[in-house]
């Protein structure tokens, strides 16, 4: 174990999810010229899930099926349009003032660009000083024991030499790390880690999905991993979550998604991995056929219908699959295949 302190566990009783989302929308109005309404994005269109305390799941999905706008809603940074996020059994909607801050507190974030995330004119240390200045952490002696330790969590070390650098100065996996010492440094119960490798060099990106995932394990946190690449998730995440046009259209544990894949976009997301064979590196692999769906008219019924090699005329282009058939037991898939 490092030299961090456990971190500070919220109540959360024996049967009851950390996080708990229930029928969540967050849709975007557009406007032309400020007022005119042109259209709405169903960015996040009816998503339900939990997340257990020390729990890590996955969210998958292409880009522009909404896991961006689920993380911010769930992060607190937009609001709902409709539904329920409850953290710990309080209801974030409830929350203003004192009580949004403790909850920030308890949520790290780690964004996809380090480098967007870190202001370019302030050092590393002063960088991860902020928040603890927000949150009131005195005095100063504290700021710094807290600031070297989880530097040296994350393996920035001699952390007083990567504390006086500036971003530009650090490495872009260097960055990432610097952006995780800080969604650690308030000791959260849960991180949320959106496409965390996705603008880094191919050779650190499993660096520092290891590092996150052994910071994951050894503090017990909830871990909400949204990428796009599905062939990362296998050794990192209990379960893992497909999301289609703003909605989860499967959920499992990873190892029963990645064998037994049951909605038929999971299935194409998994044809289109690489196959580690070298053998059949020169084969060609189906991909996804056609586009990611509209999320201003999303396609009626099933949303992936018009690309579903299965779709059943008269069913699956009229009514939208629930999202709880059980094909397994833990298993779900939004598919009228699997009714
Ligand atoms: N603030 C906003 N106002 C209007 N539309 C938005 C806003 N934020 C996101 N969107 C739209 O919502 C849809 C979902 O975007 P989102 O970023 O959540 O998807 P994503 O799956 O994270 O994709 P990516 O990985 O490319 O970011 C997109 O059509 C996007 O243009």
């Amino acid at each position: 174990m490092s030299s961090h302190a456990p971190m500070a566990q919220p109540t959360v009783g024996a049967d009851e999810a950390l996080l708990r989302v229930d029928g969540l929308y967050t849709h975007f109005e557009l406007r032309q010229w400020g007022f005119l309404r042109t259209g709405t994005v169903h960015a996040v269109d009816g998503v339900t899930f939990t997340l257990d305390a020390g729990e890590a799941v996955a969210v998958v999905g292409e880009s522009g099926c909404g896991k961006s706008s689920l993380a911010r809603t769930l992060l607190a940074l937009h609001r709902p349009t409709a539904g329920s996020v409850r953290f710990a059994g309080t209801e974030l909607g409830a929350l203003n003032g004192a009580a949004l801050k403790a909850y920030r507190a308890q949520v790290g974030y780690v964004q996809q660009d380090p480098y967007g995330a870190l202001p370019p004119f302030m050092e590393v240390k002063r960088i991860l000083a902020e928040p603890l200045i927000i949150h009131g952490v005195r005095p100063r002696a504290e700021r710094w024991r807290r600031i070297k330790a989880a530097l040296e969590e994350v393996g920035l070390t001699p952390a007083a030499d990567v504390a006086a650098k500036f971003p530009h100065q650090l490495s872009g996996g260097q960055q990432q790390r610097v952006v995780i010492a800080r969604a650690l440094l308030l000791r959260p119960a849960m991180i949320i880690a959106d496409e965390p490798v996705s603008m880094l060099d191919a050779s650190v990106r499993v660096e520092i999905l290891n590092l996150l995932h052994r910071i994951q394990q050894e503090h017990r946190l909830a871990l909400l991993y949204i990428t796009h690449d599905l062939s990362t998730v296998r050794h990192y995440v209990d379960r893992a979550m497909v999301m289609y046009g703003g909605r989860i259209i499967e959920q499992a544990p990873v190892g029963a998604l990645l064998q037994r894949p049951q909605h038929p976009y999971t299935e194409a997301l998994l044809s289109a991995l690489g196959d580690p064979d070298a053998a059949n590196a020169g084969r060609p692999r189906p991909v996804p056929g056609g586009e990611a769906p509209s999320l201003i008219q999303p396609p009626s019924g099933c949303r992936y219908h018009p690309r579903c090699p299965y779709a059943m005329v008269n069913r699956c282009e009229l009514d939208p699959p629930p999202p709880d058939f059980r094909p397994h037991p833990e298993h779900r898939a939004a598919c009228w295949l699997r009714e």
